[in-house]
Parts: structure tokens; C-alpha cells; sequence
């Protein structure tokens, strides 16, 4: 019998970058299935908004080799996709501004049976990759404006 392992991860993904395809491939290992939550543009407080519309944000995640699901996220409740995905594994991105206890103890309350990964960072070499959106925005604000 085939147990599928249901896998979530998160992000904004304004402008998709290496970054992104690290993180989401190193979800992916963690299960069978891997579902992505996309951040909505009026939960995106703590950074500068995104400049791609949530809907075309959704649909490149989508697009992406390791996704085999992206939702744009509910507008108040973070738990709200949770409780309808029922993940066994949460892989918080390594630079998200999330506590690994805090979500647990946030799903042990809802009585969902999950557990908390961090993902590891991909770091740049010495080669020319932009491994952030900051960096890529940054770089077309340099040579385009
Ligand atoms: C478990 C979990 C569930 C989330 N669910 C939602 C959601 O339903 N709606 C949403 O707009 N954002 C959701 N988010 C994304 C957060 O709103 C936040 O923007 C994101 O984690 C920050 O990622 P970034 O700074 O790496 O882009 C969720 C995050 C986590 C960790
Ligand atoms: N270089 C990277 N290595 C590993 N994971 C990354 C990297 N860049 C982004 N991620 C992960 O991808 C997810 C989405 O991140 P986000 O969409 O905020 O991209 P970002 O490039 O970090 O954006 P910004 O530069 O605006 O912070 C997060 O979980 C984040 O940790």
C-alpha cells in the first residue's frame, strides 16, 4: 500500500530564482507530495510587497518541477489551507520569520499531526547567480534606471 506523505511549504515568490527551486526540491524530500502555500499580497507586511500579482504567483510556483499543488493562501487564516491540505510535514524556508515551536504547538491545538522542518539556505559561491528577489530587484534598479 502506497502511504502518500503530504508536504508544505510557503513563501511570496515575487521573482522566481534558485533560491526558490533549493527550497522547494528540499521540501519535496521530506514526502510524496508536495503543496506550496503562496503568500497574498496583504499578508506581506514584514518586506516590501511583491511586485507579481498573487494569482500569476501561484501559477509559476505551480509550474515548478518539485510543486504538485500551489494555492494562494487564505486572507486572514494561515491554518485555514493547513487544516484543508492536512500536511505531515511543514519545511519553513530558512530565512522565514516563523518559530519551528510556535507553529507546533499551533497545530497540536488544532489537533492536526504535523511536523516542523527548516530548510537549509542555498548560498552564493563566487558565481553570478541572484539568489534572493532583493538581489534581483536591486540589479534591475542599477542597470535599468
Ligand atoms: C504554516 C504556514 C501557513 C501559511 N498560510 C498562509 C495563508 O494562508 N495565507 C497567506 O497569505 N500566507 C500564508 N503563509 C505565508 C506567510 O503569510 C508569510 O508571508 C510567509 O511565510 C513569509 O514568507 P517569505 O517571507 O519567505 O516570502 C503561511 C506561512 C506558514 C508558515
Ligand atoms: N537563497 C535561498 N536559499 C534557500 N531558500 C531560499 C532562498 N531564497 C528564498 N528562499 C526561500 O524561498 C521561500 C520564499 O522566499 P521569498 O519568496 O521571500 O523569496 P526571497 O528571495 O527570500 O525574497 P526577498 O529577497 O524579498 O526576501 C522562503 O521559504 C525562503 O526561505
Amino acid at each position: 500500500m502506497v502511504v502518500l506523505t503530504r508536504v508544505v511549504a510557503q513563501g511570496t515568490f515575487d521573482i522566481l530564482h534558485p533560491g526558490h527551486l533549493h527550497y522547494l526540491r528540499e521540501a519535496a524530500s521530506f514526502g510524496s507530495e508536495l503543496h506550496v502555500i503562496v503568500a497574498r499580497r496583504e499578508n506581506i507586511t514584514h518586506k516590501d510587497p511583491p511586485i507579481v500579482p498573487d494569482r500569476q504567483r501561484q501559477a509559476m510556483v505551480e509550474a515548478l518541477d518539485p510543486v504538485d499543488e500551489a494555492r494562494l493562501g487564505h486572507t486572514e487564516d494561515i491554518f485555514v489551507p493547513i487544516e484543508r491540505i492536512d500536511p505531515d510535514v511543514i519545511v519553513l524556508g530558512h530565512d522565514q520569520h516563523h518559530d519551528e515551536a510556535a507553529i507546533a504547538d499551533a497545530l497540536a491545538i488544532r489537533g492536526i499531526d504535523c511536523t516542523v522542518e527548516r530548510a537549509s539556505a542555498l548560498e552564493s559561491t563566487d558565481d553570478e547567480r541572484l539568489l534572493s528577489t532583493g538581489q534581483i530587484i536591486d540589479r534591475i534598479l542599477e542597470q535599468r534606471c
